[in-house]
């Protein structure tokens, strides 16, 4: 069953596009993942669908409400985990948690039950009277988890809940996720992070420059990244390897540069290798480390742009 459905949606800030006639639907009980680099159009994305940008053109509906007409019934079902932690440090994870109950409408017993649960989730039981102005970075963005979901949505939203935190935290909050789907919540995860959408999502959406480029399960768009190896080269970073030629060596399908390493895309890695390293040594670039990996999201993302995720 469709729980989200969003149509034709575009949004402009002056004159620049930056969501671009976006139109997929998210099924109950997902866990949806929206993939795209820096600047690619996903916050803005989610800031319509949560009803805190309003669309130039185009129709969201949630639940089957519209969040046009329909806008109180719509945004009830769901619930938001910003980028930005909104919580007030001078109070405890209680107290910053009874003020998102109470905008949500929840008091009494059930708003004790809901912050009981909440913490209990997001594992800050223990911590709960605490100011969590002394907090550290990954447990606000586990508090900031649990004050999306103190209403119990049908729909999170989470918008790259792992940027910065340390690794205990990263996979305290990808557990999280899990259990809210296994509990039946439905998410929506953005994140530039290819392994995390690998790891977490039933189907994944590809953004860049404000426009959908795929949507399918995983299978799907591993499928679609097609038989082809993902060569990574890292050098060291004295010299500017010769991209055009790098592009021009039989058997590159796509070749990007990063900081201090190159991404190509070929159908055969053994055949390029010996290619490749003569090219490089004769630019006088000094190769420091090769990685050869089957395609992933990645991968799909450098067949269809010709750039790497994260440059
Ligand atoms: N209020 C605004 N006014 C003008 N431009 C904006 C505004 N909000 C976003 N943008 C621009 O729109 C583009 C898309 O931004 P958005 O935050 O949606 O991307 P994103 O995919 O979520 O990236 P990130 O991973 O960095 O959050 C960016 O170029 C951004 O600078």
């Amino acid at each position: 069953m469709t729980l989200l459905q969003i149509t034709n949606l575009s949004k402009s800030f002056k004159s620049r596009t930056v969501v671009d006639n976006v139109s997929f639907s998210i099924n109950d009980g997902e866990i949806f993942g929206l993939l795209g680099p820096n600047g690619a159009g996903k916050s803005t994305t989610l800031s319509m669908v949560c009803g805190l940008l309003k669309a130039d053109s185009g129709n969201i509906s949630i639940g089957g409400y519209d969040l046009k007409t329909d806008s109180f019934k719509a945004k009830e079902l769901i619930g938001i985990v910003p980028q930005e932690t909104a919580l007030y440090p001078e109070l405890s994870a209680v107290a910053n948690l009874k003020f998102w109950g109470s905008i949500n409408g929840i008091e009494g017993r059930s708003l004790d039950y809901a912050i009981n649960n909440a913490l209990t989730l997001v594992d800050l039981k223990d911590r709960a009277l605490d100011r969590i102005g002394k907090y550290s970075g990954g447990m606000k963005r586990r508090l900031n988890i649990a004050a999306g979901l103190i209403h119990n949505p049908k729909l999170l939203i989470m918008d790259e809940p792992t940027v910065g935190v340390d690794p205990q935290s990263r996979n305290h909050i990808l557990d999280t996720i899990r259990t809210l789907k296994d509990q039946g919540t439905t998410i929506i995860y953005t994140s530039h992070y290819v392994e995390e959408v690998e790891q977490l999502c039933d189907r994944v959406a590809i953004m860049d420059h404000g426009k959908l480029l795929t949507i399918g399960t995983l299978a799907e768009l591993q499928h679609e990244a097609g038989e082809l190896h993902e060569v990574t080269v890292a050098f060291s970073s004295l010299e500017t390897p010769p991209m055009k030629q790098i592009q021009g060596l039989t058997g590159v399908k796509q070749a990007a540069l990063l900081e201090n390493s190159i991404k190509i895309l070929t159908p055969n890695a053994e055949q390029l290798l010996p290619l490749l390293f003569e090219m490089l040594v004769s630019n006088r670039i000094s190769i420091t480390e090769i990685k050869i990996k089957k395609p992933n999201l990645e991968s799909l993302f450098l067949k269809l742009t010709g750039r790497a995720l994260r440059d």
